[in-house]
Protein backbone atom coordinates (compact mmCIF):
# COMPACT_ATOMS: atom_id res chain seq x y z
CA UNK A 1 0.00 0.00 0.00
CA UNK A 2 1.41 3.53 -0.69
CA UNK A 3 1.18 6.12 2.49
CA UNK A 4 1.33 9.04 -0.44
CA UNK A 5 0.09 12.54 0.34
CA UNK A 6 1.13 13.16 3.99
CA UNK A 7 1.47 16.49 3.35
CA UNK A 8 1.47 19.53 0.48
CA UNK A 9 3.58 19.23 -1.89
CA UNK A 10 6.02 21.76 -2.50
CA UNK A 11 9.31 22.44 -4.84
CA UNK A 12 11.04 19.56 -2.66
CA UNK A 13 13.01 20.23 -0.16
CA UNK A 14 16.37 18.80 0.07
CA UNK A 15 18.07 19.05 3.21
CA UNK A 16 21.73 18.61 4.20
CA UNK A 17 23.33 18.09 7.40
CA UNK A 18 27.43 18.43 8.07
CA UNK A 19 29.01 17.92 10.82
CA UNK A 20 31.97 20.28 10.57
CA UNK A 21 34.79 17.73 11.83
CA UNK A 22 35.36 14.71 13.69
CA UNK A 23 36.52 16.05 17.12
CA UNK A 24 33.76 18.91 17.15
CA UNK A 25 30.97 16.45 16.64
CA UNK A 26 32.95 14.14 19.10
CA UNK A 27 32.25 16.91 21.76
CA UNK A 28 28.70 17.83 20.02
CA UNK A 29 27.27 14.18 21.16
CA UNK A 30 29.29 12.90 23.94
CA UNK A 31 26.45 10.72 24.66
CA UNK A 32 25.66 8.89 21.52
CA UNK A 33 26.27 5.31 22.78
CA UNK A 34 23.26 4.92 25.42
CA UNK A 35 23.95 2.59 27.76
CA UNK A 36 19.73 1.52 27.27
CA UNK A 37 21.57 -0.44 23.50
CA UNK A 38 20.16 0.28 20.42
CA UNK A 39 16.21 -0.70 20.06
CA UNK A 40 15.53 1.45 23.42
CA UNK A 41 17.35 4.34 22.62
CA UNK A 42 15.68 5.29 19.78
CA UNK A 43 11.99 5.14 21.42
CA UNK A 44 13.64 6.72 24.47
CA UNK A 45 15.14 9.87 22.21
CA UNK A 46 12.21 9.79 20.57
CA UNK A 47 10.29 10.66 23.91
CA UNK A 48 13.51 13.00 24.60
CA UNK A 49 13.09 14.97 21.40
CA UNK A 50 9.24 15.42 22.40
CA UNK A 51 9.29 16.76 24.97
CA UNK A 52 12.37 18.45 23.63
CA UNK A 53 10.65 21.96 22.80
CA UNK A 54 8.52 22.30 26.11
CA UNK A 55 11.75 21.41 27.93
CA UNK A 56 14.30 24.23 26.04
CA UNK A 57 11.31 27.19 27.09
CA UNK A 58 11.50 25.82 30.93
CA UNK A 59 15.22 24.43 31.35
CA UNK A 60 18.46 25.95 31.86
CA UNK A 61 20.94 25.98 28.52
CA UNK A 62 23.06 23.26 30.07
CA UNK A 63 20.01 20.78 30.58
CA UNK A 64 18.84 21.90 26.59
CA UNK A 65 22.38 21.25 25.71
CA UNK A 66 22.21 17.86 27.09
CA UNK A 67 18.90 16.87 25.23
CA UNK A 68 20.41 18.42 21.85
CA UNK A 69 23.69 16.59 22.83
CA UNK A 70 21.74 13.35 22.64
CA UNK A 71 19.96 13.56 19.84
CA UNK A 72 22.06 11.75 16.81
CA UNK A 73 22.35 13.32 13.70
CA UNK A 74 20.16 11.39 11.99
CA UNK A 75 17.34 12.28 14.29
CA UNK A 76 18.15 15.74 14.21
CA UNK A 77 18.06 15.88 10.05
CA UNK A 78 14.79 13.88 10.51
CA UNK A 79 13.54 16.58 12.71
CA UNK A 80 14.32 19.12 10.62
CA UNK A 81 12.77 17.53 7.82
CA UNK A 82 9.86 17.60 8.98
CA UNK A 83 9.61 20.83 10.53
CA UNK A 84 10.35 21.99 6.60
CA UNK A 85 7.06 19.54 6.05
CA UNK A 86 5.13 20.52 8.69
CA UNK A 87 5.27 24.50 6.99
CA UNK A 88 3.32 23.57 4.08
CA UNK A 89 0.58 21.71 5.50
CA UNK A 90 -2.28 22.06 3.40
CA UNK A 91 -4.48 23.48 6.37
CA UNK A 92 -1.29 25.95 7.44
CA UNK A 93 -1.21 27.61 4.22
CA UNK A 94 -4.90 28.04 3.70
CA UNK A 95 -4.81 29.58 7.33
CA UNK A 96 -2.23 31.54 5.47
CA UNK A 97 -3.69 32.15 2.15
CA UNK A 98 -7.23 33.19 3.48
CA UNK A 99 -8.40 35.94 5.64
CA UNK A 100 -11.73 36.43 6.29
CA UNK A 101 -13.76 39.08 8.53
CA UNK A 102 -17.30 38.77 8.71
CA UNK A 103 -18.02 38.45 4.59
CA UNK A 104 -15.00 39.80 3.38
CA UNK A 105 -12.91 37.87 2.63
CA UNK A 106 -8.81 38.94 1.71
CA UNK A 107 -6.58 37.16 -0.47
CA UNK A 108 -2.77 38.65 -1.18
CA UNK A 109 -4.32 42.07 -0.36
CA UNK A 110 -7.44 42.16 -2.09
CA UNK A 111 -10.92 42.06 -0.62
CA UNK A 112 -13.70 40.20 -1.44
CA UNK A 113 -17.16 40.15 -0.39
CA UNK A 114 -18.68 36.66 0.38
CA UNK A 115 -22.26 36.41 -0.34
CA UNK A 116 -23.38 32.32 -0.60
CA UNK A 117 -22.16 33.15 -4.19
CA UNK A 118 -19.13 30.76 -3.76
CA UNK A 119 -18.03 27.31 -5.67
CA UNK A 120 -14.89 25.88 -5.30
CA UNK A 121 -12.61 23.57 -7.57
CA UNK A 122 -9.59 21.39 -6.82
CA UNK A 123 -6.82 19.34 -8.05
CA UNK A 124 -3.60 18.22 -6.56
CA UNK A 125 -1.90 16.02 -4.19
CA UNK A 126 -2.49 18.58 -1.46
CA UNK A 127 -6.10 19.69 -2.77
CA UNK A 128 -8.02 17.59 -0.02
CA UNK A 129 -6.58 19.17 2.67
CA UNK A 130 -6.61 22.51 1.74
CA UNK A 131 -10.16 21.71 0.81
CA UNK A 132 -11.23 20.36 4.17
CA UNK A 133 -9.53 23.78 5.80
CA UNK A 134 -11.23 26.49 3.05
CA UNK A 135 -14.59 24.77 3.83
CA UNK A 136 -13.64 25.48 7.63
CA UNK A 137 -13.31 28.93 6.80
CA UNK A 138 -15.72 30.01 4.26
CA UNK A 139 -18.29 26.84 4.31
CA UNK A 140 -20.94 29.02 4.89
CA UNK A 141 -20.97 30.92 1.93
CA UNK A 142 -20.53 27.38 -0.54
CA UNK A 143 -22.60 26.70 -3.12
CA UNK A 144 -21.12 23.63 -4.77
CA UNK A 145 -17.54 22.20 -5.48
CA UNK A 146 -15.71 19.53 -6.45
CA UNK A 147 -12.15 18.38 -6.57
CA UNK A 148 -10.01 15.69 -8.66
CA UNK A 149 -6.93 13.96 -5.87
CA UNK A 150 -5.27 11.23 -6.28
CA UNK A 151 -6.48 7.63 -6.02
CA UNK A 152 -6.40 6.05 -2.69
CA UNK A 153 -6.01 9.37 -0.85
CA UNK A 154 -9.02 9.47 1.52
CA UNK A 155 -8.39 6.38 3.17
CA UNK A 156 -4.58 6.47 3.74
CA UNK A 157 -5.59 9.83 5.25
CA UNK A 158 -7.64 7.95 7.57
CA UNK A 159 -5.36 5.63 8.25
CA UNK A 160 -3.21 8.34 9.61
CA UNK A 161 -5.45 9.46 11.45
CA UNK A 162 -5.32 12.84 9.96
CA UNK A 163 -9.01 13.63 10.38
CA UNK A 164 -8.39 17.48 9.65
CA UNK A 165 -7.52 16.66 6.08
CA UNK A 166 -10.88 15.04 5.27
CA UNK A 167 -14.32 16.68 4.44
CA UNK A 168 -16.72 16.62 6.83
CA UNK A 169 -19.70 14.50 6.32
CA UNK A 170 -22.47 16.55 4.70
CA UNK A 171 -20.05 18.60 3.08
CA UNK A 172 -20.94 20.38 0.07
CA UNK A 173 -17.57 19.36 -2.13
CA UNK A 174 -17.45 15.97 -4.27
CA UNK A 175 -13.98 14.42 -3.92
CA UNK A 176 -13.23 12.53 -6.72
CA UNK A 177 -9.87 10.16 -6.73
CA UNK A 178 -8.16 9.42 -9.39
CA UNK A 179 -4.80 9.16 -11.61
CA UNK A 180 -3.32 6.41 -9.85
CA UNK A 181 0.53 6.55 -10.19
CA UNK A 182 0.61 10.19 -10.81
CA UNK A 183 -0.13 9.44 -14.35
CA UNK A 184 -3.46 10.69 -15.52
CA UNK A 185 -6.43 7.88 -16.05
CA UNK A 186 -9.65 7.60 -17.25
CA UNK A 187 -11.17 8.54 -13.01
CA UNK A 188 -9.03 11.93 -13.38
CA UNK A 189 -10.72 12.77 -16.93
CA UNK A 190 -13.87 12.19 -15.08
CA UNK A 191 -12.85 14.57 -12.27
CA UNK A 192 -11.73 16.77 -14.91
CA UNK A 193 -15.12 16.91 -17.08
CA UNK A 194 -17.08 17.50 -13.58
CA UNK A 195 -15.07 20.52 -13.14
CA UNK A 196 -15.14 22.12 -16.14
CA UNK A 197 -19.27 21.84 -16.23
CA UNK A 198 -19.13 23.45 -13.11
CA UNK A 199 -16.89 26.18 -13.80
CA UNK A 200 -18.46 26.71 -17.17
CA UNK A 201 -22.19 27.35 -15.17
CA UNK A 202 -20.75 30.54 -13.07
CA UNK A 203 -22.27 33.90 -13.93
CA UNK A 204 -20.79 37.23 -13.26
CA UNK A 205 -21.95 36.95 -9.65
CA UNK A 206 -20.17 33.99 -8.75
CA UNK A 207 -17.20 33.42 -7.56
CA UNK A 208 -14.94 30.43 -7.92
CA UNK A 209 -12.22 29.37 -5.38
CA UNK A 210 -9.88 27.28 -7.22
CA UNK A 211 -7.11 25.13 -4.91
CA UNK A 212 -4.28 24.40 -6.69
CA UNK A 213 -0.96 22.00 -5.87
CA UNK A 214 1.59 19.86 -7.34
CA UNK A 215 0.59 16.86 -8.95
CA UNK A 216 -2.43 19.35 -10.31
CA UNK A 217 -1.40 18.32 -14.31
CA UNK A 218 -1.91 14.63 -13.81
CA UNK A 219 -5.21 15.27 -12.17
CA UNK A 220 -6.67 17.66 -14.60
CA UNK A 221 -6.47 16.11 -18.04
CA UNK A 222 -8.47 17.41 -20.61
CA UNK A 223 -6.83 16.45 -23.91
CA UNK A 224 -8.01 18.94 -27.04
CA UNK A 225 -10.42 16.47 -29.52
CA UNK A 226 -9.28 14.37 -31.10
CA UNK A 227 -6.20 13.63 -29.05
CA UNK A 228 -6.95 10.51 -26.92
CA UNK A 229 -6.01 10.08 -23.04
CA UNK A 230 -3.53 7.50 -24.31
CA UNK A 231 -2.32 9.59 -26.92
CA UNK A 232 -1.88 12.51 -24.13
CA UNK A 233 -0.15 10.11 -21.88
CA UNK A 234 2.16 8.55 -24.18
CA UNK A 235 3.64 12.06 -24.96
CA UNK A 236 3.91 13.30 -21.05
CA UNK A 237 5.30 9.86 -20.19
CA UNK A 238 8.23 9.56 -23.28
CA UNK A 239 9.41 13.13 -22.21
CA UNK A 240 9.04 12.90 -18.87
CA UNK A 241 11.52 9.81 -19.14
CA UNK A 242 13.67 11.47 -21.64
CA UNK A 243 14.04 13.92 -18.76
CA UNK A 244 12.64 17.18 -19.76
CA UNK A 245 12.33 19.40 -17.15
CA UNK A 246 8.92 20.10 -15.48
CA UNK A 247 8.95 23.63 -17.28
CA UNK A 248 9.59 21.74 -20.89
CA UNK A 249 6.58 19.18 -19.59
CA UNK A 250 3.89 21.54 -18.66
CA UNK A 251 4.82 23.57 -21.92
CA UNK A 252 3.47 20.49 -23.92
CA UNK A 253 0.92 19.92 -21.48
CA UNK A 254 -0.43 22.93 -22.36
CA UNK A 255 -0.33 22.99 -25.79
CA UNK A 256 -2.31 19.66 -25.54
CA UNK A 257 -5.27 20.27 -23.05
CA UNK A 258 -8.33 22.80 -23.15
CA UNK A 259 -7.84 23.02 -19.39
CA UNK A 260 -4.48 24.04 -18.96
CA UNK A 261 -3.31 27.42 -19.87
CA UNK A 262 -5.57 29.32 -18.89
CA UNK A 263 -8.49 27.42 -20.05
CA UNK A 264 -10.07 26.56 -16.57
CA UNK A 265 -10.03 30.51 -16.13
CA UNK A 266 -11.53 31.02 -19.76
CA UNK A 267 -14.74 28.15 -18.97
CA UNK A 268 -15.16 30.13 -15.93
CA UNK A 269 -15.49 33.62 -17.18
CA UNK A 270 -17.44 36.06 -16.15
CA UNK A 271 -17.32 35.10 -12.71
CA UNK A 272 -14.71 36.23 -10.05
CA UNK A 273 -11.63 33.63 -9.69
CA UNK A 274 -9.34 33.29 -7.26
CA UNK A 275 -6.64 30.49 -7.15
CA UNK A 276 -4.74 29.59 -4.48
CA UNK A 277 -1.95 27.98 -5.39
CA UNK A 278 1.26 25.89 -3.40
CA UNK A 279 3.92 25.65 -5.26
CA UNK A 280 5.77 22.63 -6.38
CA UNK A 281 7.98 24.05 -9.30
CA UNK A 282 11.34 26.10 -8.49
CA UNK A 283 10.51 29.85 -8.48
CA UNK A 284 6.95 29.54 -7.84
CA UNK A 285 5.94 30.14 -11.77
CA UNK A 286 2.46 30.71 -12.05
CA UNK A 287 1.76 29.43 -15.49
CA UNK A 288 3.78 26.55 -14.91
CA UNK A 289 2.49 24.94 -11.78
CA UNK A 290 -0.09 22.14 -12.39
CA UNK A 291 0.00 23.90 -15.97
CA UNK A 292 -1.24 27.19 -14.79
CA UNK A 293 -4.82 26.24 -15.57
CA UNK A 294 -5.64 29.72 -14.04
CA UNK A 295 -2.60 31.96 -15.92
CA UNK A 296 -3.84 33.05 -19.43
CA UNK A 297 -0.66 31.55 -21.82
CA UNK A 298 0.35 31.76 -25.71
CA UNK A 299 0.64 28.47 -26.94
CA UNK A 300 3.59 28.92 -29.48
CA UNK A 301 3.45 25.76 -31.84
CA UNK A 302 7.74 26.45 -32.73
CA UNK A 303 8.49 26.18 -29.04
CA UNK A 304 6.50 22.91 -28.48
CA UNK A 305 8.32 21.35 -31.49
CA UNK A 306 11.72 22.48 -30.91
CA UNK A 307 11.05 20.52 -26.86
CA UNK A 308 9.52 17.65 -28.79
CA UNK A 309 12.54 17.51 -31.08
CA UNK A 310 14.80 17.68 -28.22
CA UNK A 311 13.77 14.44 -26.53
CA UNK A 312 13.65 12.70 -30.20
CA UNK A 313 9.45 12.62 -29.76
CA UNK A 314 9.02 14.51 -32.94
CA UNK A 315 8.59 12.33 -35.20
CA UNK A 316 6.99 9.35 -33.35
CA UNK A 317 3.89 11.42 -32.19
CA UNK A 318 0.61 9.86 -32.31
CA UNK A 319 -1.26 11.45 -35.49
CA UNK A 320 -3.70 13.26 -33.09
CA UNK A 321 -1.02 15.01 -31.29
CA UNK A 322 0.59 16.22 -34.70
CA UNK A 323 -2.97 17.64 -35.98
CA UNK A 324 -3.49 19.62 -32.87
CA UNK A 325 -0.24 21.27 -33.12
CA UNK A 326 -0.23 21.63 -36.23
CA UNK A 327 -3.65 24.14 -36.02
CA UNK A 328 -2.93 27.65 -36.40
CA UNK A 329 -6.29 29.16 -34.90
CA UNK A 330 -6.47 30.40 -31.56
CA UNK A 331 -7.23 27.76 -28.76
CA UNK A 332 -10.51 29.38 -27.77
CA UNK A 333 -12.65 32.34 -28.64
CA UNK A 334 -11.66 35.69 -27.18
CA UNK A 335 -13.77 36.53 -24.25
CA UNK A 336 -13.55 39.74 -23.77
CA UNK A 337 -10.42 42.50 -23.18
CA UNK A 338 -7.18 40.81 -21.81
CA UNK A 339 -7.29 43.51 -18.82
CA UNK A 340 -10.92 42.17 -18.27
CA UNK A 341 -10.10 38.87 -18.06
CA UNK A 342 -7.29 39.70 -16.03
CA UNK A 343 -9.27 41.43 -13.78
CA UNK A 344 -11.35 38.73 -13.00
CA UNK A 345 -8.31 36.24 -11.88
CA UNK A 346 -6.29 36.85 -8.87
CA UNK A 347 -3.48 33.80 -8.38
CA UNK A 348 -1.84 33.82 -5.51
CA UNK A 349 1.18 31.75 -3.98
CA UNK A 350 0.14 30.56 -0.48
CA UNK A 351 2.88 28.22 -0.04
CA UNK A 352 6.58 27.64 -1.27
CA UNK A 353 9.87 25.69 -0.70
CA UNK A 354 11.41 29.25 1.06
CA UNK A 355 8.66 29.50 3.45
CA UNK A 356 9.40 25.50 4.56
CA UNK A 357 13.06 25.91 4.19
CA UNK A 358 13.13 28.82 6.38
CA UNK A 359 11.28 26.95 9.07
CA UNK A 360 13.47 24.40 8.62
CA UNK A 361 16.32 27.03 9.47
CA UNK A 362 14.89 27.45 12.46
CA UNK A 363 14.38 24.27 14.04
CA UNK A 364 17.83 23.44 12.78
CA UNK A 365 19.37 26.47 15.07
CA UNK A 366 16.82 24.73 18.40
CA UNK A 367 18.31 21.45 17.83
CA UNK A 368 22.21 22.84 17.76
CA UNK A 369 23.33 23.50 14.06
CA UNK A 370 23.87 26.99 12.69
CA UNK A 371 21.58 26.88 9.51
CA UNK A 372 22.71 28.17 5.79
CA UNK A 373 20.38 28.30 3.45
CA UNK A 374 22.55 27.51 0.29
CA UNK A 375 19.24 27.90 -2.20
CA UNK A 376 15.66 27.33 -2.46
CA UNK A 377 15.79 26.30 -6.54
CA UNK A 378 19.05 23.48 -6.54
CA UNK A 379 18.23 21.55 -10.10
CA UNK A 380 20.39 20.34 -13.06
CA UNK A 381 20.63 16.13 -13.79
CA UNK A 382 21.22 14.40 -10.18
CA UNK A 383 25.01 13.65 -11.39
CA UNK A 384 26.02 17.09 -11.04
CA UNK A 385 23.65 18.05 -8.19
CA UNK A 386 25.37 15.29 -6.09
CA UNK A 387 28.29 15.80 -7.01
CA UNK A 388 27.90 19.78 -6.02
CA UNK A 389 26.54 18.39 -2.48
CA UNK A 390 29.76 15.66 -2.52
CA UNK A 391 32.34 18.79 -2.58
CA UNK A 392 30.33 20.85 -0.26
CA UNK A 393 30.70 17.85 2.37
CA UNK A 394 34.56 17.68 1.37
CA UNK A 395 34.34 21.49 1.96
CA UNK A 396 33.06 21.80 4.98
CA UNK A 397 34.99 19.03 6.87
CA UNK A 398 38.35 19.96 5.54
CA UNK A 399 40.40 19.69 8.82
CA UNK A 400 42.80 22.17 7.83
CA UNK A 401 42.04 25.16 4.65
CA UNK A 402 41.01 23.46 1.66
CA UNK A 403 42.87 23.26 -1.22
CA UNK A 404 42.46 26.09 -3.55
CA UNK A 405 41.22 23.93 -6.39
CA UNK A 406 38.33 22.94 -4.24
CA UNK A 407 36.10 26.17 -4.16
CA UNK A 408 36.86 26.53 -7.50
CA UNK A 409 35.59 22.96 -8.49
CA UNK A 410 32.28 23.73 -6.72
CA UNK A 411 31.79 26.83 -8.56
CA UNK A 412 32.05 25.67 -12.05
CA UNK A 413 28.87 23.40 -10.79
CA UNK A 414 26.96 26.47 -10.18
CA UNK A 415 25.55 26.96 -13.92
CA UNK A 416 24.52 23.66 -13.88
CA UNK A 417 22.97 23.39 -10.77
CA UNK A 418 21.10 25.94 -11.11
CA UNK A 419 23.13 27.95 -8.20
CA UNK A 420 24.18 31.56 -8.00
CA UNK A 421 28.29 31.84 -7.34
CA UNK A 422 27.37 34.82 -5.17
CA UNK A 423 25.35 31.92 -2.74
CA UNK A 424 27.92 29.33 -3.45
CA UNK A 425 30.40 31.76 -2.16
CA UNK A 426 28.17 32.96 0.69
CA UNK A 427 27.51 29.03 1.97
CA UNK A 428 31.25 28.39 1.65
CA UNK A 429 31.91 31.60 3.80
CA UNK A 430 29.64 30.16 6.33
CA UNK A 431 31.16 26.76 6.59
CA UNK A 432 34.52 27.86 6.76
CA UNK A 433 34.09 30.37 9.34
CA UNK A 434 32.29 26.75 11.64
CA UNK A 435 36.09 25.31 10.56
CA UNK A 436 37.76 28.17 12.09
CA UNK A 437 35.64 29.30 14.91
CA UNK A 438 34.90 26.04 15.75
CA UNK A 439 31.09 26.00 16.69
CA UNK A 440 29.25 22.96 16.56
CA UNK A 441 27.81 22.15 13.66
CA UNK A 442 26.49 23.10 10.54
CA UNK A 443 23.46 22.71 8.55
CA UNK A 444 23.02 23.58 5.34
CA UNK A 445 19.44 23.54 3.91
CA UNK A 446 18.91 23.49 -0.02
CA UNK A 447 15.58 23.41 -2.04
CA UNK A 448 15.30 22.13 -5.57
CA UNK A 449 14.69 19.50 -8.07
CA UNK A 450 17.38 17.06 -9.64
CA UNK A 451 16.60 15.67 -12.93
CA UNK A 452 16.52 11.87 -13.07
CA UNK A 453 17.57 10.31 -16.42
CA UNK A 454 15.65 7.25 -16.44
CA UNK A 455 17.42 4.19 -17.86
CA UNK A 456 16.62 1.20 -15.82
CA UNK A 457 13.24 -0.36 -14.83
CA UNK A 458 13.70 -0.35 -11.14
CA UNK A 459 12.02 1.83 -7.96
CA UNK A 460 12.83 4.76 -6.90
CA UNK A 461 12.70 8.54 -7.24
CA UNK A 462 15.26 11.79 -7.10
CA UNK A 463 15.64 12.28 -3.32
CA UNK A 464 15.94 8.34 -2.82
CA UNK A 465 18.76 8.28 -6.00
CA UNK A 466 20.22 11.68 -5.16
CA UNK A 467 20.79 10.50 -1.74
CA UNK A 468 22.05 7.20 -2.91
CA UNK A 469 24.79 9.24 -5.24
CA UNK A 470 25.37 11.63 -2.51
CA UNK A 471 26.31 8.37 0.02
CA UNK A 472 28.77 7.51 -3.10
CA UNK A 473 30.44 10.76 -3.47
CA UNK A 474 31.29 10.30 0.37
CA UNK A 475 32.53 7.31 0.34
CA UNK A 476 35.05 7.89 -1.84
CA UNK A 477 36.55 11.92 0.45
CA UNK A 478 38.57 11.68 3.20
CA UNK A 479 36.19 12.58 5.44
CA UNK A 480 35.70 12.75 9.62
CA UNK A 481 34.40 9.48 10.61
CA UNK A 482 31.12 10.87 12.38
CA UNK A 483 30.15 13.26 9.36
CA UNK A 484 28.77 14.47 7.86
CA UNK A 485 25.14 13.11 7.05
CA UNK A 486 23.13 13.83 4.10
CA UNK A 487 18.93 13.87 3.89
CA UNK A 488 16.91 14.21 0.69
CA UNK A 489 13.10 14.02 1.21
CA UNK A 490 10.17 15.34 -1.23
CA UNK A 491 8.45 17.56 0.92
CA UNK A 492 4.47 16.13 -0.67
CA UNK A 493 6.29 13.02 1.53
CA UNK A 494 6.19 10.73 -1.61
CA UNK A 495 9.43 10.49 -3.66
CA UNK A 496 8.59 9.62 -7.08
CA UNK A 497 6.10 6.49 -7.57
CA UNK A 498 7.92 5.13 -4.48
CA UNK A 499 6.17 5.08 -0.86
CA UNK A 500 9.37 6.53 0.56
CA UNK A 501 9.81 10.42 1.10
CA UNK A 502 13.52 10.20 0.53
CA UNK A 503 16.59 8.49 2.52
CA UNK A 504 19.29 9.51 4.82
CA UNK A 505 22.68 8.52 4.20
CA UNK A 506 26.35 9.00 4.70
CA UNK A 507 29.78 8.18 3.86
CA UNK A 508 29.59 4.90 5.67
CA UNK A 509 27.00 3.58 2.56
CA UNK A 510 28.71 1.61 0.16
CA UNK A 511 30.74 -0.01 2.63
CA UNK A 512 27.47 -1.31 4.58
CA UNK A 513 25.74 -1.77 1.47
CA UNK A 514 28.78 -4.31 0.58
CA UNK A 515 28.78 -6.00 4.08
CA UNK A 516 25.12 -7.13 3.28
CA UNK A 517 25.70 -7.99 -0.20
CA UNK A 518 24.18 -5.24 -1.98
CA UNK A 519 26.20 -3.49 -5.00
CA UNK A 520 24.94 0.02 -4.86
CA UNK A 521 25.99 0.92 -8.33
CA UNK A 522 24.15 -1.77 -10.19
CA UNK A 523 20.82 -0.39 -8.45
CA UNK A 524 21.74 3.34 -9.40
CA UNK A 525 22.35 1.87 -13.42
CA UNK A 526 18.41 0.55 -12.78
CA UNK A 527 17.33 3.86 -10.84
CA UNK A 528 16.37 1.58 -8.22
CA UNK A 529 16.79 3.24 -5.16
CA UNK A 530 13.80 1.78 -3.48
CA UNK A 531 14.28 -1.62 -3.61
CA UNK A 532 18.83 -0.65 -2.85
CA UNK A 533 17.42 1.28 0.67
CA UNK A 534 14.61 -1.10 1.36
CA UNK A 535 17.04 -3.88 1.28
CA UNK A 536 19.77 -2.11 3.09
CA UNK A 537 19.48 -2.40 7.02
CA UNK A 538 15.95 -2.93 6.93
CA UNK A 539 15.20 0.17 5.51
CA UNK A 540 16.32 2.15 8.02
CA UNK A 541 17.61 4.71 5.91
CA UNK A 542 14.29 5.61 4.22
CA UNK A 543 12.14 8.52 5.14
CA UNK A 544 8.95 6.69 5.46
CA UNK A 545 6.17 9.68 5.21
CA UNK A 546 4.71 8.10 8.62
CA UNK A 547 8.60 9.09 10.33
CA UNK A 548 8.43 12.53 8.61
CA UNK A 549 5.63 13.41 10.86
CA UNK A 550 7.40 16.43 13.04
CA UNK A 551 7.60 14.67 16.72
CA UNK A 552 6.52 17.96 17.95
CA UNK A 553 3.76 20.51 18.77
CA UNK A 554 2.75 21.09 15.19
CA UNK A 555 2.44 25.19 16.35
CA UNK A 556 6.41 25.85 15.35
CA UNK A 557 7.11 29.38 14.79
CA UNK A 558 6.53 30.05 10.65
CA UNK A 559 7.84 32.95 9.34
CA UNK A 560 5.16 35.35 8.70
CA UNK A 561 6.64 37.08 5.61
CA UNK A 562 4.45 36.15 2.16
CA UNK A 563 5.72 34.03 -0.27
N1 LIG B 1 12.95 4.71 -10.64
C1 LIG B 1 13.14 5.99 -10.46
N2 LIG B 1 14.32 6.46 -9.98
C2 LIG B 1 14.54 7.78 -9.81
N3 LIG B 1 13.62 8.72 -10.06
C3 LIG B 1 12.44 8.33 -10.53
C4 LIG B 1 12.13 6.95 -10.75
N4 LIG B 1 10.86 6.88 -11.22
C5 LIG B 1 10.41 8.13 -11.28
N5 LIG B 1 11.35 9.01 -10.86
C6 LIG B 1 11.27 10.46 -10.76
O1 LIG B 1 9.99 10.77 -10.30
C7 LIG B 1 9.37 11.69 -11.18
C8 LIG B 1 7.90 11.33 -11.28
O2 LIG B 1 7.44 11.29 -9.99
P1 LIG B 1 5.98 11.67 -9.68
O3 LIG B 1 5.18 10.91 -10.69
O4 LIG B 1 5.67 11.45 -8.25
O5 LIG B 1 5.94 13.20 -10.06
P2 LIG B 1 6.53 14.38 -9.22
O6 LIG B 1 5.61 14.68 -8.10
O7 LIG B 1 6.85 15.51 -10.15
O8 LIG B 1 7.87 13.73 -8.74
P3 LIG B 1 8.56 13.90 -7.36
O9 LIG B 1 7.66 13.32 -6.32
O10 LIG B 1 9.88 13.22 -7.48
O11 LIG B 1 8.71 15.35 -7.27
C9 LIG B 1 10.07 11.50 -12.51
O12 LIG B 1 10.08 12.72 -13.23
C10 LIG B 1 11.46 11.11 -12.10
O13 LIG B 1 12.22 12.27 -11.89
O1 LIG C 1 1.25 18.91 -11.61
C1 LIG C 1 2.27 19.34 -12.12
O2 LIG C 1 2.32 19.80 -13.26
C2 LIG C 1 3.53 19.33 -11.35
O3 LIG C 1 3.36 18.82 -10.07
C3 LIG C 1 4.10 20.73 -11.30
O4 LIG C 1 3.21 21.62 -10.71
Amino acid sequence: MTSKIITAETAKGVVIIYSTSCDRETWFLPFLSCPLGAPCKDSLMACVVSLYRPLSLLAPVGVRRAIVCRMSLDMRAREVFATAIEAVQPDIVMQRGLERTGDTLLVNGRSFTLKNNLHLVGFGKAVLGMAAEAERIVGDHLVRGVISVPHGIQETIRQHGKDQMLLKDGSRITVMEGAKHNLPDADAQRAAECIKELVSTLTENDMLLVLISGGGSALLPAPVPPISLQDKQDVTRRLAGAGATIQELNSVRRALSILKGGGLAHCAHPAQVVALVLSDVIGDPLDLIASGPTVWTEVWPEEIWSILERYGLSSSLPVSVKEVLGRSAPRWEESGEQSDRAAHVLNAVIGSNSIALECAGRRARELGFRPVVLSPGVCGNVQSVSRLYGLLARFACSRDEPPPELPAEILKLGPETGVESWDLCRAMQVLGEGRVEGWGATCLLAGGEPTVQLTGKGRGGRNQELALRVGLELAGMELPPKGPLFLSGGTDGQDGPTEAAGAVTDAGLGKEARAQGLDPDGFLVNNDSFTFFSRLSGGQRLLLPGLTEPHTNPTLPCPTTSP
